[in-house]
């Protein structure tokens, strides 16, 4: 598993837009299998970090090459972690059987 986190949106204001998320997620999957091969590249999980919330989660994990995300400050509360749960699990079972 590799976490992604942009340096300036760790504890900023708002996430990387998903547009720079997903061309980032794809470098480093494209990485990986250039490097450690097809198999690798495939089973291995990519999660984005850094100002993700319930309102921004949906968006960002519903992307290509996003497997997870890496939650601070929006799971701080349980309510807040729940919700961020179940904004993954829901994409999960979009993403089932779905390629990277
Ligand atoms: O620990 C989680 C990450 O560093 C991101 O934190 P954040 O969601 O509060 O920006």
């Amino acid at each position: 598993m590799l976490a992604y986190e942009p340096r300036w949106a760790i504890g900023g204001a708002a996430a990387a837009s998903p547009d720079y998320v997903a061309e980032r997620h794809h470098a480093l999957r494209a990485h990986v299998r250039s490097d450690y091969g097809a198999d690798a590249a495939d089973r291995m999980r990519i999660i984005y970090g850094g100002a993700v919330t319930p309102d921004t989660g949906p968006t960002l994990i519903a992307l290509d090459n996003v497997d997870g995300l890496f939650v601070g400050r929006a799971a701080w509360t349980a309510d807040g972690f729940m919700r961020i749960v179940a904004i993954v699990a829901a994409a999960a079972k979009l993403k089932q059987g779905r390629p990277s």
